[in-house]
């Protein structure tokens, strides 16, 4: 393992039974420390098996997955759970408080942190994902984005090492996904957070550094969002649906309207048009 990695899956194959075919086959890769690493892919490609299997609800019937120096198993599996922060998919099941304040204390009071230190670390948690003003909501009173910030600020509170997003923005609606996706870009930035994030969804993937592309159980493709949205038609041939920025600069550059670059977010589009809009 490189010193710099946190997570590292190293040839991993899994089947369901016996009789069945590996759903996932030789799986390998490194989450390095610091990094946002999406894993994304069509229905069926092995996601949520993989996202099991990081999370110890699953074992690998080849390989092994390690966390830093120690390999991920039954007798390990606790004491890592401590060091991973887990956002799931839905923003209901996760919230186990009364109110904003409480569901943040659980965890905490859960991991024996004392009292002065709970309130520090509850402040500067619901500060980071914006929810300050919310502590003392309860959950029916909150957006499903706002759920899953919150969820966030729970796991942030525990200082975890890694933080995994398992689909956690595909049941929100466009505003509370670009609510969370935003809330865990700047995370990343101010808190040098290291995130691995599964999802079906480009346009969350497109804000990581580096994307997995998994395809029938097998790494399809590995790089930088830019590197991977040029693979074009042949993500559409898996059934995966390419960002509209990257769609809308190919279809600008076809009409002469060329571009500093392939824009990967709708952000580095807008900028650029902007200043396009300027110069003519
Ligand atoms: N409990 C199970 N028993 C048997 N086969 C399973 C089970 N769960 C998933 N599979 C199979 O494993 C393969 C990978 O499924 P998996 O759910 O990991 O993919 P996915 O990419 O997460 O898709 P989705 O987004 O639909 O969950 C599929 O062929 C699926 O039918």
């Amino acid at each position: 393992m490189v010193d710099k990695d946190i997570l590292q899956v190293n040839y991993v194959s899994f089947k369901y039974n016996e009789e069945s075919n590996d759903v996932l086959k030789d799986v390998s890769f490194s989450v390095r420390n610091g990094e946002w690493l999406a894993i994304v892919g069509h229905n069926g490609s092995g996601k949520s098996t993989l996202a099991k299997i990081l999370t110890g609800i699953l074992f690998p019937s080849k390989g092994k997955v390690s966390f830093r120096e120690f390999d991920l198993n039954e007798d390990t599996i606790w004491d890592i759970r401590k060091k991973v922060g887990m956002v799931f998919q839905n923003p209901d099941n996760q919230f186990v408080g009364s109110t904003v304040n409480d569901d943040i204390a659980f965890g905490l009071e859960n991991n024996g942190i004392h009292r002065d230190e709970m309130l520090k670390r509850i402040e500067f948690a619901v500060k980071q994902v914006k929810m300050e003003d919310y502590l003392e909501s309860e959950p029916h009173q909150l957006s499903g984005g706002q759920k899953q910030r919150v969820a966030i600020a729970g796991v942030i509170a525990l200082h975890p090492q890694l933080i995994i997003l398992d689909e956690a923005t595909s049941m929100l609606d466009p505003k509370g996904r670009e609510e969370v996706i935003e809330t865990i870009w700047k995370l990343k930035k101010d808190l040098n957070l290291t995130v691995l994030s599964i999802t079906h969804d480009l346009e969350e993937a497109a804000r990581a550094d580096r994307m997995i592309v998994m395809k029938e159980g097998v790494i399809f493709a590995e790089g930088t969002p830019r590197e991977i949205f040029k693979l074009d038609e042949e993500l559409v041939s898996i059934g995966l649906d390419i960002p509209f920025p990257v769609k809308l600069s190919k279809e600008l550059a076809k009409k002469g309207i060329s571009l500093s670059k392939n824009h990967v977010t709708e952000e580095e589009l807008i900028e650029e048009l902007w200043t396009l809009g300027l110069k003519n």
